[in-house]
């Protein structure tokens, strides 16, 4: 069953009454980097590399940015916090894809603590000013989950 946001809005430290939607919680542009180099995925993670992030956007500190077409890493700004009964999928927000580009997303598995990262492919030219709401993501129970997340991306 996907989570009410009336639940999933408590495993956020700080929200906006605009990001509670109905059953997913908006999530907020909080930098964007550009990639460098190559990256080198394998089978038990020993020769992992993930290729050099170069940022170019901070919602902390810059108004606006304008992307040509591309892929880029979007970190979001907002933290959470998933139960270990819990597993988070995220989408972008129609808006996005109506402007012509989307996000890549992966698994939020239960336990993470932290600000996910996802691929931002634009195909079509596009501003993103700061803070803002780039994706949704929604809560499902889980049932027998093998314990919770132990990986290398917390924060
Ligand atoms: O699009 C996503 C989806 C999830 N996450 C966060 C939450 C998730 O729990 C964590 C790890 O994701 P995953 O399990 O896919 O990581 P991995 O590639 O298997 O690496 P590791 O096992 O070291 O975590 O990253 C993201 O940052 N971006």
């Amino acid at each position: 069953m996907i989570m009410g946001a009336n639940i999933s809005k408590e495993f956020f430290e700080e929200l906006d009454e605009k990001q509670i939607q109905q059953c997913g919680i908006d999530l907020k542009v909080g930098s964007i980097s550009k990639l460098k180099g190559t990256g080198c995925i394998d089978y038990s993670n020993k020769d992992r590399i993930l290729p050099e992030y170069i940022k170019i956007f901070d919602s902390e500190k810059d108004e606006y940015i304008d992307l040509e077409p591309g892929i880029y890493i979007v970190k979001v700004a907002d933290k959470m916090s998933i139960p270990e009964n819990m597993a988070g999928f995220a989408y972008p927000r129609s808006t996005l894809i109506r402007m012509g580009a989307t996000l890549y997303t992966a698994v939020h598995d239960p336990g993470y603590v932290g600000f996910p990262a996802y691929a931002l492919h634009v195909i079509n030219p596009l501003r993103i000013k700061k803070y803002a709401r780039i994706a949704q993501v929604v809560f499902i129970a889980t049932k027998d989950s093998n314990g919770t997340y132990e990986g290398i991306y917390k924060e």
